[in-house]
């Protein structure tokens, strides 16, 4: 019996819509040589690109393209692959699509799922799975940053520093295992001393990974940002502001925003998902409820809150009572996520504004003064500035984003990365961690040092898919799209 991951399987492998260029792709461990002689008349010379007309069943021409053959193992999965080069229609591809399934009944092709090729290619050790995640991101890469960075981890960069870690655990297993093996040995194999230097050195290079990834990790997955505050306080205009674009209505209208509004913009690369959302107030308007109820929802799910206020109303009582009110229902919002944003700079002097309204940020820019691990930034005395008018203070609202989610340029090519490479790289670091303090006792506990190293080694070994289990890859394979 044949696991379905052995199946011949055929996908479009290009855009669904219209496009100069479609492609159709098969792939199997059998031979394909039948499905091309039906489908392009003749047989093909491996790694040729042959023009030549693709056949229906009735021995029609279905379009003229181009015809390549990959032989296993030479090829993007390893396996035989068929390429057919057609004219980017929905219709002439589906057409093309159908033909190669029934034209050698022998195979019984079926259609691929989403990410099957690549999964192929990850389980023929075409790419480990760091470098198949890499692919899916290329191609949802919303940035040019977050495009080279992909690039670079599909050539492997996040892959060969991993496995340079690697090394340098198994390295240190081997001496640990070789004088637990070997007591009664003249030579120690490995020095007490010795071993606290190559672990202390080996969560160095952990750190130092663990931060690139972690940069990587949020160009990819961007920062979800939510402009919140009473009505009229300027959140549509902000949202205009950043994205250099008229998305939102604006007007002097409080409620004028019912509905919750995204838009990706990027800042140096990162890609902000930014929300506008309705005016928080009490109201009987049902529409608007709904839209405040909806504020609220992407209130929670935000990385980032941006709580904006309106300068030339503070002081006002009725004002003042609504902004405490909105402040008291964010206390379930953890403090470090909301950034206090006070707008409409330029209609107020800012002597006028009172002490509650602060000149200019004094948002302290250390990340090392009492920075939360989450977010690298402390946040409690924050406050910004700005007009979404002019677009003063705008920068500074744009850094201080960047530095409340942690990035730093980081100074060699950047690489992408995932969520899961950081806790696996955290989890590896853990174990390291445990094994030092095992190292440091008197004598050594060697064989609780062994077994933590064993443990990270195995948490390493996640991120390139040396050890990961089936229900992961289904995960992370069903989320490419279809033909990849
Ligand atoms: N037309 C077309 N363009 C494409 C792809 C494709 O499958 N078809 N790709 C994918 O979707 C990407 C390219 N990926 C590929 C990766 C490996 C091989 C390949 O033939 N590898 C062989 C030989 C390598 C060599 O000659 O150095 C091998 O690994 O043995 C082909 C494409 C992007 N562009
Ligand atoms: N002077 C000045 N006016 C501003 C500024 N930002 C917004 N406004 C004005 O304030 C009014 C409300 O702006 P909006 O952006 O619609 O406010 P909002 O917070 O989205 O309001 P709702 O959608 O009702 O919740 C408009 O008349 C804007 O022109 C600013 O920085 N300076
Ligand atoms: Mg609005």
């Amino acid at each position: 019996m044949l696991s379905r991951h052995q199946d011949p399987i055929a996908a479009i492998a290009t855009a669904p819509g219209r496009g100069a260029v479609g492609i159709v792709r098969v792939s199997s461990p059998q031979d394909l040589s039948a499905l091309v002689t039906a489908v392009c008349g003749r047989p093909l010379k491996p790694r040729e690109a042959t023009y030549l007309p693709f056949r229906s069943a009735q021995g029609e021409a279905i379009d003229h393209g181009l015809a390549l053959l990959f032989p296993a193992p030479h090829s993007y999965t390893g396996e035989h692959v068929l390429e057919l080069q057609a004219h980017g229609g929905p219709v002439v591809l589906q057409l093309l699509l159908a033909r190669c399934l029934e034209a050698d009944p022998a195979l019984r092709i079926r259609l691929a799922e989403p990410g099957e090729f690549t999964r192929r290619a990850f389980l023929n050790g075409k790419l480990d799975l760091a470098q198949a995640e890499a692919v899916a991101d290329l191609i949802d890469a919303s940035t040019e940053a977050a495009a080279r960075s992909a690039g670079r981890a599909l050539a492997g960069a996040l892959s060969g520093e991993v496995g340079q870690l690697r090394d340098a655990l198994i390295q240190l297993r081997m001496l640990v295992e070789a004088t637990l093996d070997f007591p009664e040995e003249e030579i120690d194999f490995l020095q007490q001393a010795d071993a606290l230097g190559k672990l202390r050195r080996l969560l160095e290079r952990l750190d130092a990974l663990l931060d690139r990834s972690r940069q990587g990790a949020i160009l990819r997955e961007g920062i979800k940002v939510v402009l919140a505050g009473q009505p009229n306080v300027g959140k549509s205009s902000l949202l205009n502001a950043l994205a250099g674009a008229e998305l939102a209505i604006v007007t002097p209208i409080p409620g004028t925003t019912r509905d919750k509004l995204s838009q990706t913009i990027q800042i140096e690369g990162v890609p902000l998902h930014i929300s506008d959302t309705a005016g928080l107030r009490d109201t009987d308007d049902e529409v608007e409820r709904i839209g405040v109820a909806r504020s609220w929802d992407a209130i929670r799910e935000a990385d980032v809150v941006l709580f904006l206020h309106d300068l030339t109303r503070m002081g006002q009582a009725d004002y003042e009572r609504e902004d405490a009110e909105i402040r008291s229902r964010l206390s379930g919002v953890e403090p470090a996520r909301i950034l206090q944003v006070y707008n409409k700079a330029d209609a107020s002097a800012p002597s006028e504004a009172g002490a509650a309204a602060p000149t200019s940020v004094d948002a302290p820019r250390d990340n090392s003064t009492g920075a939360t691990a989450a977010t690298g930034a402390p946040t409690t005395t924050d406050v910004l500035r700005l007009s979404a008018k002019t677009g003063a203070g705008l920068d500074v609202l744009r850094q201080r984003l960047l530095q409340q989610v942690g990035w730093h340029a980081v100074p060699e090519g950047l690489f992408i990365a995932r969520e899961r490479h950081v806790q696996a790289l955290r989890r590896t670091r853990e174990h390291v961690d445990l094994a030092l303090q095992q190292a440091a006792q008197e004598p050594a506990a060697l064989d609780l040092m062994a077994e933590e190293l064993r443990l990270a080694h195995d948490a390493l070994g996640e991120i390139t898919g040396a050890f990961t289990a089936d229900d992961l890859l289904g995960e992370i394979f069903s989320r490419f799209c279809i033909g990849k």
